[in-house]
């Protein structure tokens, strides 16, 4: 059973699950898409800078998937400064649609100080029936209310950065979204495997994994669920991709989440006390060669 719907502010209903295409080279995209929608994926999150929604639409189409049976996301990223809607009808140029399901702003500095401005834009947008929801990534608390402030139509989503080593940080933003009916969309959920094997988070999934007879990438996934999220992931793998959709059967209780969310935020300790000891060595040794220096001009 793949991941459960998930209702969003404006009303529409998308996936759960996403498979993203950031960093697939142009010459596999469309395969890999085909391949993700043959899997099961019926969501694709895409972007302007990732220079592969050709390819994601070529492979879209290739499937053979009816359009209104797949939700498809891309990004305004700010390439060669095109404006706002320019960007939009670019990108449904290469995607080979008439619509997006869903347009977001990637990074709030690409808005260049005027966040009010640009999300007028992308309200512009939905309004001419170009994207039918709209969003935002990598937005912070105070991103967010400086949008709400003006926003006629609020962000149906922010997709952030989501994974147990960054819990600590980011439950003010999700407590924040929840408030205001914004729902995560989580990336880069397997970071523990993927960059951080061998920390404090491995044992609580590898024993949840143990318990259910279910893979670490399946637990990570279900955490992230757990913490409201829409999962944006990829592979290349068709093993994987099976995986990723078959974790949404995995329900962890509230002693399973926090476990993880415990070593989690004890990774994110232990990271930060690293900075710190890396920060006072390259100061120690800064003021080493100062004094250095200093002695050599004197004597
Ligand atoms: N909005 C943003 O700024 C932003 C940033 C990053 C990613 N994204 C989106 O999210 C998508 C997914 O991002 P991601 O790649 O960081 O996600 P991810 O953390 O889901 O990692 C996916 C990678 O994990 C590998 N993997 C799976 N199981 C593994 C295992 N057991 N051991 C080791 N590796 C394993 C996969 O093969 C794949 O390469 C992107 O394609 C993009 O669409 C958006
Ligand atoms: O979405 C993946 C991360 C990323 C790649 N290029 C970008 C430009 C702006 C914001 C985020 C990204």
């Amino acid at each position: 059973m793949p991941f459960d719907n998930v209702k969003l502010n404006d009303g529409r209903i998308i996936p759960g699950i996403g498979f993203g295409t950031w960093k697939i080279p142009r010459d596999v995209a469309g395969d890999q898409t085909q391949q993700a929608i043959e899997v099961g994926f019926d969501h694709i999150d895409t972007a302007q800078v990732y220079a592969n929604e050709e390819e994601a639409g070529r492979g879209l189409r290739d499937s053979g998937l009816k359009r209104e049976k797949v939700w498809v996301t891309t990004k305004w990223s700010g390439v060669g400064d095109k404006g706002v809607r320019e960007s939009c009808l670019e990108s449904l140029q290469k995607l080979g649609l008439d619509y997006v399901d869903l347009y977001l702003i990637h990074h709030p500095r690409l808005c260049k100080g005027d966040i009010e401005g640009t999300w007028a834009q992308f309200e512009l947008l939905k309004k001419e029936g170009l994207v039918k929801s709209i969003g935002v990534s990598n937005f912070t608390v105070d991103d967010l209310k400086t949008l709400l402030k003006t926003a006629k139509i609020k962000p149906v989503v922010n997709q952030i950065l989501l994974h147990p080593y960054v819990v600590t940080q980011q439950t003010p933003l999700l407590e924040f979204m929840q408030e205001h009916d914004i729902v995560p969309e989580g990336y880069s959920s397997l970071i523990p495997l993927t960059s951080k094997p061998g920390g404090p988070v491995d044992k609580p999934v590898q024993e949840i994994a143990d318990k259910y007879k279910v893979a670490p990438e399946q637990v990570l996934l279900a955490w992230s669920r757990a913490k409201g999220a829409i999962v944006i992931t990829t592979s290349s793998r068709k093993d994987r991709l099976e995986r990723y959709l078959a974790a949404g059967d995995i329900k962890l209780t509230d002693e399973q989440v926090e476990a993880i969310d415990k070593a989690g935020a004890k990774g994110e300790r232990d990271d930060k006390r690293k900075q710190k000891v890396v920060g006072i060595a390259k100061y120690g040794m800064l003021a080493a060669l100062g004094g250095w220096a200093v002695l050599k001009l004197v004597l």
